[in-house]
């Protein structure tokens, strides 16, 4: 079992039980990827699997999984909401390189800055944060210019142990992703006129995590930058793909 296979197998029994999901197509050639890494006397499989669905309220459900050996294990795991809501993204993004572990947890906010929107969708969840930080301490060094896609209530932290990811970070991503589901089941549509101001608010997400994706380097020296691109833009951040095809 790999370390973030019960995230993974968690937050899909969780989805099946608690929403009617639907599958997501995966673009062809993309659902599993495998290459071999290292040299000839050290070589190693990276697997990368895709998973995806969708369900009322949410466009894309979708989660990355590479497992690369001890040293390397990912778990990116986004929930993308419907463009009439104003729901937060849940994004989850667990890597284990060989330096150790690195951990992003969050509901990444739409109106970083609004203050109703932070009443709504980050003081609900405060006490959360502070019973887990107390467990994973800030990490430290953090783009700048990806600040403005976090909340206050962002978990984010560099473990050192194995068993930490196995027990407080396991632990705080069961209980974000719970209080997400509660926001999904409590959000209603937004009102005609805010339509346009979401829409801009995810694409402004969907660009800079596509255009700023850590580990494009590392899909690339595994798969090639073809591969990469492609699943980039038409699989882990697609928003613009899609509304490409719909208003041609
Ligand atoms: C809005 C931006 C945003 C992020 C950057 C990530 C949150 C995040 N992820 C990071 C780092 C990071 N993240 C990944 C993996 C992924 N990050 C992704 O968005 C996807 C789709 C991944 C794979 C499937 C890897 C492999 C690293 C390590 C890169 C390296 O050191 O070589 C970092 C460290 C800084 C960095 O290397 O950029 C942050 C802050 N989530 C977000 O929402």
């Amino acid at each position: 079992m790999t370390l973030y296979q019960p995230f993974l197998e968690y937050a899909i029994d969780e989805l099946n039980r608690s929403l009617d999901l639907g599958p997501y197509p995966i673009p062809a050639g993309f659902e599993h990827k495998s290459a071999m890494t290292g040299s000839a006397k050290k070589a190693q499989e990276v697997v990368t699997t895709s998973y995806a669905y969708r369900a009322p309220k949410l466009r894309q459900i979708r989660a990355a999984h590479v497992r690369g050996g001890k040293q390397l294990q990912v778990l990116n795991f986004v929930i993308f909401p419907e463009l009439h809501y104003d729901l937060p993204f849940f994004g989850a993004d667990l890597v284990t390189l060989p330096g150790g572990h690195l951990i992003a947890l969050d509901m990444q906010p739409l109106f970083r800055d609004d203050p109703a929107y932070k009443e709504r969708y980050t003081s609900p969840i405060w006490e959360l944060f502070q019973k887990h930080q107390v467990n994973l301490p800030w990490g430290g060094d953090f783009p700048e210019e990806a600040q403005p896609f976090f909340s206050d209530a962002f978990l984010w932290t560099r473990p050192k142990e194995d068993d930490v990811v196995k027990t407080h970070v396991f632990a705080a991503f069961k209980d974000y992703l719970q209080a997400y589901l509660k926001f999904v089941k409590a959000a209603k549509p937004v009102l005609e006129d805010c339509l346009s101001e979401v829409r801009e608010a995810q694409l402004r997400y969907l660009r800079y995590r596509a255009a700023k994706d850590p580990a494009r380097g590392m899909f690339q020296r595994f798969y090639g930058p073809e591969w990469t691109e492609e699943y980039i833009h038409g699989f882990l951040f697609d928003l613009e793909r899609k509304l490409a095809v719909q208003t041609p």
